[in-house]
C-alpha cells in the first residue's frame, strides 16, 4: 500500500528571507525529509522551494493553476506546463477559498484538472461543505456534485482533498466519525467514476494540527493531510509527518 501523504499549503504567506529558514529547518527534520510530504508555496517562491529540495525526495506544490493551457495572451496566468517546468509534482485544484473568493465553477475546475494531468502533474482537487450545506443535511449532495468534476480526467493519478469549509483555519476540526464518513463516501464515488485502476488517496483538511493528526492519520480511509496553519511552523508539522510516517 502506498504511504500517507502530507501536503502543507501555505497559502498566501512567505517571504524568502524566512522561506529559507522555514526550508532548512524543514530539511533538518527527518520525519519532514521524506518522500510523501510536500509543500504547496505561492508562485513566487516556487523556485526557491525547488532550489531548497533539490536532492531531497519533498515535493514542491503550486496553490492554483491556469485553466488555459497553451500558451499565449493570458495576463497575469501561470500554466501548468510552466508549473511541471518549475519542478511542480502536484497543484492544488478548486481550494474552497477558491471557489469562494474567486467564483470557481465546475467548468473552470474541469479545464483545470484537464490542463494539470496533460501536463504531466498530479492534481489535488479539494472538496468540501459549508456549514449550511452541512446543517441542512446536504453534505452527501454538495461533495457528490463537486466531485462530479473528475469526469473531466481518467484513469490517471489524482489526489482527493476533503475540507470541511467550516473546519478550514476556525480550529473546529470534524469529528472522527464524520471524517471517515466523508472519505468513505469520496471513495465509494472515485471508485465508481474511475474504478479500481485508478490510483486515488482522499487526504483530510482542516485545521489538521500536532495534537490530532495521530487520530485522524490511523483511519484507513484516509490517504494523508493536507495542512494549512501549521505547515507554516516546524514543530507542529514534523509532528504531523510522524504521525503519518507511523502508518507507514
Ligand atoms: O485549507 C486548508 C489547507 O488547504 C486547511 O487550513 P488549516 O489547516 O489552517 O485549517
Amino acid at each position: 500500500m502506498q504511504g500517507k501523504l502530507v501536503l502543507g499549503n501555505w497559502k498566501m504567506n512567505g517571504r524568502l528571507a524566512a522561506n529559507l529558514a522555514l526550508l532548512q529547518a524543514m530539511l533538518a527534520d527527518a520525519d519532514i525529509n521524506r518522500a510523501g510530504v510536500g509543500i504547496a508555496a505561492p508562485y513566487p517562491y516556487l523556485a526557491q522551494l525547488g532550489a531548497a529540495f533539490a536532492g531531497s525526495q519533498l515535493a514542491v506544490a503550486a496553490q492554483d493553476v491556469s485553466r488555459y493551457a497553451a500558451d499565449g495572451a493570458f495576463t497575469g496566468e501561470v500554466s501548468a506546463d510552466m508549473l511541471a517546468d518549475m519542478g511542480c509534482r502536484y497543484v492544488l485544484i478548486g481550494h474552497s477559498e477558491r471557489r469562494q473568493y474567486f467564483a470557481e465553477d465546475d467548468a473552470c475546475l474541469r479545464q483545470k484538472l484537464q490542463a494539470a494531468v496533460t501536463a504531466g502533474l498530479v492534481p489535488v482537487y479539494c472538496v468540501g461543505e459549508t456549514l449550511q450545506e452541512r446543517e441542512s443535511g446536504r453534505f452527501a449532495e454538495v461533495v457528490g456534485e463537486q466531485l462530479q468534476a473528475l469526469d473531466a480526467i481518467s484513469g490517471k493519478e489524482y489526489v482527493v482533498a476533503y475540507e470541511p469549509v467550516w473546519a478550514i483555519g476556525t480550529g473546529r476540526v470534524a469529528s472522527i466519525e464524520q471524517i471517515d464518513e466523508a472519505h468513505r463516501l469520496i471513495l465509494e464515488r472515485v471508485l465508481q467514476c474511475h474504478g479500481a485502476s485508478a490510483s486515488i488517496r482522499v487526504l483530510y483538511g482542516g485545521s489538521v494540527k500536532a495534537d490530532n493528526a495521530d487520530a485522524i492519520l490511523s483511519l484507513a480511509s484516509v490517504g494523508g493531510a493536507l495542512v494549512g496553519g501549521a505547515s507554516l511552523e516546524v514543530k507542529g508539522f514534523g509532528k504531523i509527518c510522524q504521525s503519518a510516517k507511523k502508518t507507514l
